[in-house]
């Protein structure tokens, strides 16, 4: 039990440390938060909620993913390698693909409401 709540503890600790060291991500959670707001002024469905909810927990999961994966190339290498550009554009392609989806998803679900 105990080994399990430090686990919790490493791992708000590591989205925490994700938030306060990542531009990004920090803005993704503006973002989030303004969706969020958005959802409650225009009073979305529970439906809704839930497919907004799962593509913000998405987006800013795969940007903590990216994240990692940067510090771990910058850990491997801070040397200019074309192997190691290589791997974080693939982290940080596979986050706008991700983003461009939630904003396609996030225009189909208020559309209604803004129109
Ligand atoms: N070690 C490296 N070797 C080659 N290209 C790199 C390397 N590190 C970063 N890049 C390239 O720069 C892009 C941005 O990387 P990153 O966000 O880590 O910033 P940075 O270039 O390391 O500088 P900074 O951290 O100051 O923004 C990567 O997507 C990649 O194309």
């Amino acid at each position: 039990m105990k080994s399990f709540l430090k686990s919790f503890i490493y791992a708000f600790h590591g989205i925490w440390s994700g938030i306060s060291g990542e531009r990004n991500l920090k803005a993704q959670i503006v973002v989030a938060l303004l969706v969020i707001g958005a959802g409650f002024y225009v009073s979305i469905t529970p439906e809704e909620w839930c497919i907004v909810i799962l593509c913000i927990g998405v987006v800013i999961g795969l940007e903590l993913m990216n994240s990692a994966i940067e510090s771990l190339v910058d850990l491997v290498t801070l040397e200019r390698k074309p192997l190691a550009g290589k791997i974080k554009d693939i982290a940080a392609g596979a986050v706008l693909v991700v983003s461009c989806m939630a904003v396609v998803i996030g225009i189909i679900i208020f559309r209604k409401y803004l129109l």
